[in-house]
């Protein structure tokens, strides 16, 4: 029988041409999104920045734009002969023995080569410039830039040159590296892009999932049910952890048992979708649908040493991956997340999620001979319990599960603190 490992190495070997999953191959394609669509999107290219960071020469305090040569000897009383709020074009090159008032973020003029924070000044009594250097006036008019005229300003400590200026490019020049291809984008690299020019940005596609449930029985959540029939769960489970796990859901249907209606959903699929994800109709009975309608076209049907998950296929179509779990909700679930959330999830930039190692709360029995993925819980004090049955129909008991407890296949008994890999859900 086939191991979990084994069936694992399959699925991977078998996507990792269509979904590019080697290197930064970008085997799903590539297209350009605005800003505003690229939170959590991957570069595609080497991003590089269309102007100097800091774009010009300015100011980091609010305060007055000086030549330090002026400063010497501190305090030293100068006259104000212009106001440069940010957003104002260029100001006029600044005169030897002369400062201007300057808000942070505003251009530094020629001539001045630091800036004094308003905090190390006093300005001489002057009704035009109320409010700068005395918090307490409530007659300024920041909009100003005339109400100067006749002020002097007392700097009352020195400056050395280049002191509180941020110079032209001194974060990046223009044509350098802002971004590396393969970067998942988050706010501060978004941040990035907006402050280097771009309002666009070329991202690898995502993985294009198509879903497709089978089974007569199901019925679409929430529909008038017939006698025999049942809500499909899986559709709005696989749909939903294939968007969790970064990739783009395409199309999510759900089929008959009827192999022709199967086969002229899968064939729509296979013309937009990376990978075709099936539940149900794998196992051994009559009516297996995805059996019956894969299997003449090469599908590998068979069984995998775990429990919940065990039937499991895999198949290609018209070069299209299909990977098709059994039908039982926690089995389709647990599937999920051992053979594609960490293929998926790699494929969008984000970590595996591999089990990591959690305390037991209590003893858990196993059966033997299967690798087991029991549901557990998450305690208060971080150790794991676990909740429902073993059964793989329990749809309500995986939903009070917040990990999937990984007992290996020889393992009968486990004693409060052990550890045991959980798969965080
Ligand atoms: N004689 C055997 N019978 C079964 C075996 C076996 O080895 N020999 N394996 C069992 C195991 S284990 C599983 S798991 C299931 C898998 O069967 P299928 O993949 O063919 O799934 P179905 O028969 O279509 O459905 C199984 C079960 O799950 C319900 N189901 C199916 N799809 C959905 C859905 N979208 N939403 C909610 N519930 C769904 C379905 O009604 C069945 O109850 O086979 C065992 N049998
Ligand atoms: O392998 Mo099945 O998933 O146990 O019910």
């Amino acid at each position: 029988m086939t191991t979990v490992d084994e069936h694992a190495r399959t699925i991977e070997r078998m996507l990792a041409g269509p979904l590019g999953l080697a290197g930064t191959a970008t085997g799903t394609g590539t297209e350009t999104v605005p800003l505003t669509d690229a939170l959590g999107r991957i570069t595609a290219i080497d991003v590089s920045a269309a102007v100097d960071l800091p774009l010009f020469r300015n100011s980091q305090m609010d305060g007055f734009a000086a030549r330090a040569a002026d400063l010497v000897g501190a305090p030293v009383s100068l006259p104000v002969v212009g106001d440069v709020p940010a957003g104002h074009a260029q100001p006029p090159a600044l005169a030897r023995g002369t400062v201007t008032r300057i808000m942070t973020g505003a251009i530094v003029p020629d001539g001045a080569d630091c800036v004094v924070p308003v905090e190390d000044t006093r300005l001489s009594a002057d009704p035009g410039f109320a409010g700068l250097g005395s918090p307490d006036s409530s007659s300024s008019d920041p909009d100003s830039t005339t109400t100067h005229a006749g002020a002097s300003v007392t700097i009352t400590i020195p400056r050395v040159a280049g002191d509180f200026v941020r110079e032209r490019g001194s974060d990046l020049r223009r044509g350098e590296l802002l971004l590396p291809a393969g970067q998942r984008l988050a706010p501060r690299h978004l941040a990035a892009l907006a402050a280097g020019g771009h309002n666009s940005v070329l991202v690898r596609r995502r993985v294009r999932v198509a879903v497709i449930t089978t089974g007569a029985e199901l019925a679409p959540a929430g529909a008038a049910l017939e006698s025999g029939q049942i809500f499909d769960a899986n559709l709005v489970a696989l749909s939903a952890a294939v968007t969790e796990a970064g990739a783009e859901l395409v199309l999510a249907e759900s089929s008959s048992d009827d192999t022709g209606a199967f086969l002229s959903i899968l064939k729509r699929a296979t013309r937009t979708a990376n990978l075709i994800v099936t539940s149900g109709g794998v196992s051994q009975g009559a009516y297996e649908v995805v059996r019956e309608a894969l299997e003449p076209l090469g599908a590998v049907v068979g069984h995998v040493d775990m429990q919940p998950g065990g039937p499991q296929a895999t198949a290609v179509v018209d070069g299209v991956p299909i990977v098709c779990f059994p039908g039982n909700p926690v089995s389709t679930q647990v599937s999920f997340v051992v053979f594609l959330r960490p293929i998926l999830r790699r494929a969008a930039g984000l970590t595996g999620l591999p089990p990591t190692a959690r305390r037991l709360a209590g003893p858990v029995e196993s059966v033997a001979g299967k690798r087991q993925f029991l549901r557990g819980r998450i305690r208060d004090d971080g150790t794991v319990e676990t909740v429902a049955g073993a059964g793989s129909h329990l749809v309500a008991g995986m939903a009070r599960a917040d990990v999937l407890l990984d007992i290996p296949r020889e393992i009968t008994d486990l004693a409060a603190g052990q550890d045991v890999g959980a798969w965080v859900l």
